[in-house]
């Protein structure tokens, strides 16, 4: 449509980068290089997955999101709220309010304290015992669960409760951290359909997850990390068939790994944060891979639905 401004993302990082000075005796420093030009963006109403194997640094991606970066880190790019740069003092500001983290572990529930309270000293007190009952029932947490400690909740019911910890104060981004790992099925498909109706409710939503699967069942884009960097976002809808319309080799091979896929494990390992190679990342166990993918980065390549670092894309 002419004349209709395009609102800007929710959130975008561009180009973001992050290394950590390493303590070493002597003169010259050491850094390791961890997220390497990672490029997201995330709209209101939008759930994007973040997919990557463990150790591709998706906790890395939501920390340096939220502020939340030891005093040793260094980080290059941007990082942008509503179209202006997201600033420590603003990701102070807006933490645990606007942008609010579902951490991974059930471990963050402070064991003293009731699951009523959790969730009102997340609000910072400023909702009342009411208001904390209507986020239980929009959680589906029994009314009774508020005055149990979490060692007394089942798991499923301490995912809720920092689930409705992380609305409280009714954020516009939320980032879920493996909310669905360690959980059943039927409880991970209450945490997705959470998620999915938070977006509904125009919120913006990240689900950092390694399931793919699960990925597919909410998100609207995938976007694929690989040893640090984001070497493809794609829609959801682009995972089907033989995953002839994915376009890099990796978001390939994770595609056709999956069992209802033919169960095709994709050989050897990804590099350890802060010991890739140059060139592409992916090189050694790409089969694509030629001189070129061992020597040079490949540029991050913007199409109409996606984007994609690969020569051979
Ligand atoms: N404070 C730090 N200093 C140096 N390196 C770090 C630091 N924190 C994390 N890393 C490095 O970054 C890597 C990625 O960590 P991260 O927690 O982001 O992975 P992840 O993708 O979330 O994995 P998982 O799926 O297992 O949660 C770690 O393996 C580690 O090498
Ligand atoms: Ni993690």
């Amino acid at each position: 449509m002419t004349g209709v401004k395009k609102e800007k993302p929710l959130l975008e990082v561009l180009d973001l980068s992050l290394s950590f000075k390493k303590i070493k005796r002597g003169l010259h420093e050491e850094w390791q290089d961890t997220l390497n030009h990672v490029n997201i963006a995330i709209s209101k109403g939008e759930v994007v997955a973040v997919v990557g194997a463990s150790g591709s640094g998706k906790s890395l991606l939501a920390n340096a999101i939220l502020g939340l970066l030891p005093s040793n880190a260094y980080l290059s790019g941007k990082i942008f709220y509503y179209g202006e740069p997201l600033t420590g003092r603003e990701q102070k500001k807006l933490r645990g309010k606007k942008i609010t983290l579902i951490p991974q572990s059930i471990q963050s529930l402070d064991p003293r304290m009731k699951a009523g309270k959790q969730v009102r000293v997340a609000a910072h007190s400023k909702i009342s015992k009411k208001s904390q009952r209507k986020l239980f029932e929009r959680v589906k947490l029994p009314r009774a669960s508020e005055k149990q400690y979490p060692f007394q909740l089942s798991g499923g019911m301490a995912k809720r409760v920092l689930i409705a910890s992380s609305i409280a104060r009714d954020p516009e981004l939320i980032i879920a951290d493996e909310s669905t790992l360690g959980v059943d099925d039927y409880v991970a498909s209450e945490v997705l359909s959470l998620l999915k109706q938070f977006a509904k409710k125009g919120k913006g939503v990240m689900f950092i997850t390694h399931d793919i699967k699960a990925a597919l069942t909410i998100a609207h884009k995938v976007v694929v990390l690989y040893a640090g960097t984001t070497v493809e976002v794609a829609p959801s809808s682009h995972f089907e068939g033989n995953g002839e319309k994915l376009r890099h080799p990796y978001t390939k091979a994770l595609w056709q790994a999956l069992p209802q896929n033919g169960f095709h494990p994709l050989q050897g390992e990804q590099p350890l944060l802060g010991q890739v190679k140059k060139g592409c990342s992916f090189a050694s166990r790409c089969s694509w891979a030629d001189d070129q993918c061992y020597e040079v980065t490949p540029s991050n390549k913007i199409y109409d639905e996606g984007q994609v670092r690969c020569f051979h894309a």
